[in-house]
């Protein structure tokens, strides 16, 4: 067992922990870090750019449940050497994303440290949550978008070479009306953060399912992590309903398995603690 897998199954034997978020009495918590040199490098992005995507990569977790988000807790640890024009930036990023979602920021704390830092929770609101442990034997399973660019992107970035602005990399796509739509429809979810192989392996375990897989899956498109694409589960006889409104909103439908009774697991590792 790793020692993420490890720290979170000795820290709390609660029912809340393994999803996006915990669902309690209609709202959901969830939070997410964004630190420097672990998610990003200042070289990579400006400062509006990392505060905004800090904010989407956390209003993921909220959509996966099928919850709207509402009110976000900030912590930002921030570098001595920053300036106040410095700091104008990231409030801009973190503003556009609360504009853009309609959220609020209700509290947080600001330190000095020597790296950027940012850490939040956001409470969503949700009167029918979506877990990971509801697929059953049946389902087909279902990723939107496409998957692959963000790891090569990455991948360029640490060969210091240029990428697009409009990256995933740099600017993750939600497509919440589109999920809020369909979940009537949807029996798990969750959002692709690790890569596709590793958070099919976390469904697996959750919802106590296999997969038979309707093609090969190659490694670009299943190692590739930081999509915050959604992937979810749903009955068969949903299936042209689900496609209908998918269409309507322009989301891209990537249909490649069936439950089964079984497990998934997949050899990649984690790439927190790697070694
Ligand atoms: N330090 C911690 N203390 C308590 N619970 C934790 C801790 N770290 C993770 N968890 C819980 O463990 C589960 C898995 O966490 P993980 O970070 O893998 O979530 P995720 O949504 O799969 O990934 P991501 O962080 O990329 O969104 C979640 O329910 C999370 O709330
Ligand atoms: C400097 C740097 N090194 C590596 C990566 C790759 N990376 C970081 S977090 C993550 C998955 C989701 O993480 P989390 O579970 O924390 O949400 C991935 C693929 C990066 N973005 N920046
Ligand atoms: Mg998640």
């Amino acid at each position: 067992m790793n020692k993420e897998d490890f720290f979170i199954k000795h820290i709390s034997n609660s029912k809340y922990i393994g999803d996006d978020g915990a669902f309690i009495d209609g709202f959901v918590y969830s939070m997410d870090a964004f630190f420097e040199n672990v998610h990003f490098k200042k070289e990579w992005m400006s400062l509006k750019q990392i505060a905004y995507k800090s904010m989407i990569v956390n209003i993921s977790d909220a959509i996966a449940m099928n919850a709207k988000p509402k009110y976000a807790l900030l912590s930002v640890a921030i570098p001595k050497t920053y300036t106040n024009k410095d700091l104008k930036s990231l409030t801009k990023g973190f503003k556009k994303a609360c504009k853009e979602f309609d959220i609020k920021i209700i509290g947080g704390d600001t330190i000095q440290n020597e790296k950027l830092d940012i850490s939040i929770t956001i409470v969503s609101k949700t009167s029918n949550p979506i877990f990971r442990t509801g697929a059953k034997n049946g389902d087909l399973v279902c990723y939107t978008g496409t998957l692959g660019e963000t790891r090569k992107d990455l991948e360029k970035l640490f060969k210091n070479d240029k990428i697009s602005k409009n990256s995933k990399f740099i600017k993750p796509i939600l497509n919440p009306e589109f999920f809020y739509h369909i979940s009537k429809y949807v029996n798990a979810s969750m959002d692709i953060s690790d890569g596709l192989f590793l958070d099919l392996e976390k469904l697996s375990k959750s919802s106590k399912i296999g997969f038979e897989f309707f093609e090969n899956i190659s490694e670009d498109i299943g190692i590739s992590g930081e999509e915050y694409e959604l992937l979810f589960t749903f009955d068969e006889k949903n299936k042209e309903k689900i496609e209908k409104i998918a269409k309507k909103y322009n989301v891209k439908l990537n249909i490649f398995a069936k439950a089964i009774n079984g497990e998934f697991k997949t050899e990649y590792k984690n790439h927190h603690f790697k070694d």
